[in-house]
């Protein structure tokens, strides 16, 4: 049996957190996580306005103290002025890993041409991979299980496909998905390491 991995799950929007509406990020998120891993995982739920010293301060208390090996936020991407998470996220991370936000930007152009209106990045912290996805709550599902024809076959990769063998490489837990909703892929020299 693979160890649990503690996956921070942060919501960041002003009208959710003060209760104008009601917070649909966590909520996706975790329906999402549940259908595509098979591996043991454990949600670590946060929902805090658009405030960069609010985020900043909280992606720190998921990553150090929570022990989370994965962070995935949702909201304040775009370019309004209240729009702060890539900021906070960049302040936070030892690496950027650019290819998330690229990736995601390229899916999500099959679903809305505003999608590059996205500012979305990614980066590392300590062992902790933090990965930025908008706010629209159907944009986490696009984002990370990418697209399907209609015949179902895949025809664009989802950015989570490559999130396993990241994690593995920052000394995080092994993680196993439902190939029928995400196929993680790993190259053929990755080992998985004894009782994982
Ligand atoms: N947590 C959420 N729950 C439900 N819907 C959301 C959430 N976050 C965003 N949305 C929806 O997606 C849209 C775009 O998200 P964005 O992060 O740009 O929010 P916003 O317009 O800055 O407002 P807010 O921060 O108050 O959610 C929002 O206008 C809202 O319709
Ligand atoms: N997959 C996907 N990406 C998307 C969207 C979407 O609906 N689906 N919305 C776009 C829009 S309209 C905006 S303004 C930006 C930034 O969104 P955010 O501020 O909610 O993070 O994400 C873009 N990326």
């Amino acid at each position: 049996m693979s160890q649990s991995i503690r996956i921070g799950l942060l919501s960041i929007s002003d009208r959710a957190s003060d209760g104008r509406y009601e917070d649909q990020g966590i909520p996706a998120l975790r329906e999402w996580l549940g259908r595509a891993l098979v591996s043991p995982w454990e949600a670590v739920p946060r929902l805090i306005p658009d405030e960069r010293a609010t985020i900043e301060r909280t992606l720190i208390e998921l990553a150090d103290n929570e022990g989370c090996k994965l962070i995935l936020t949702t909201g304040g991407t775009g370019p309004s002025p209240r729009d702060v998470t890539p900021e906070a996220t960049l302040a936070v991370g030892d690496k950027e890993m650019p290819g998330f936000g690229e990736e995601m930007r390229r899916i999500s152009l099959n679903f809305v041409p505003t999608a590059i209106l996205s500012r979305q990045v990614a980066v590392i912290r300590g062992q902790t991979l933090i990965v930025n996805l908008p706010g629209q709550p159907k944009s986490i599902r696009e984002t990370l299980e990418g697209v399907r024809a209609a015949d179902g076959s895949v025809a664009h990769v989802g950015i989570f496909a490559a999130i396993p063998y990241c994690v593995d490489l920052i000394g995080g837990p092994w993680m196993d998905t439902d190939e029928a909703v995400i196929k993680a892929f790993r190259p053929k020299s990755a080992v998985r390491p004894q009782g994982a």
